[in-house]
């Protein structure tokens, strides 16, 4: 397990884009619309990990809601693994809470499921799984 990315809720990826690069020292290598979770990330590549960016697409996704209610700043924190199902499987052993327990497609050719907070120690844990 390595840290994937980082998830970094922003109002405007036109603005923080600019923000991030001036910060990083380097531009974003991407930008991708996942419209099933109604975001728009931008990633930045920092060594084995990732910072993703993630703008709202539309008032009721997660990003609007979240920025809403705290903000913006640190969404969620994605972890990334091998074996998504067994990670899975594993976690739910040790009673972990899962938002769905099934992967879906997520940003950066990746399989994605989300922890819900209130079993992460109000941490947003996502776990990636490379796509072949
Ligand atoms: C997949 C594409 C991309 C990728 O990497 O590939 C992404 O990362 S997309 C990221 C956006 N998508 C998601 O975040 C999907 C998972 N999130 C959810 O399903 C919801 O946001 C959920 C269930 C975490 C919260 O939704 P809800 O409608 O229940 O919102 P509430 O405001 O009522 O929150 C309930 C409860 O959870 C706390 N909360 C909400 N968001 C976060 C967060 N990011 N980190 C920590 N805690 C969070 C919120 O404060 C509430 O707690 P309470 O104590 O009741 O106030
Ligand atoms: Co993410």
């Amino acid at each position: 397990m390595k840290i994937e990315h980082l998830g970094i809720a922003v109002k405007s990826l036109e603005k923080s884009d600019e923000l991030f690069a001036r910060l990083l020292g380097k531009e974003n290598y991407k930008q991708e619309a996942v419209e099933r979770e109604g975001v728009t990330t931008s990633f930045y590549a920092l060594g084995e990990s990732k910072i993703e960016l993630l703008e709202a697409t539309n008032p009721e996704s997660p990003i609007a809601k979240f920025i809403e209610k705290r903000g913006e700043g640190i969404h969620h924190i994605a972890f990334g693994v091998d074996d998504i199902e067994a990670e899975i499987a594993r976690l739910k052993n040790l009673g972990f809470i899962f938002i769905s327990e099934t992967p879906k497609d997520g940003a950066d050719n990746k399989l994605v499921v989300f922890l819900h907070p209130k079993s992460t120690n109000g941490i947003l844990v996502e776990l990636c799984q490379e796509k072949g």
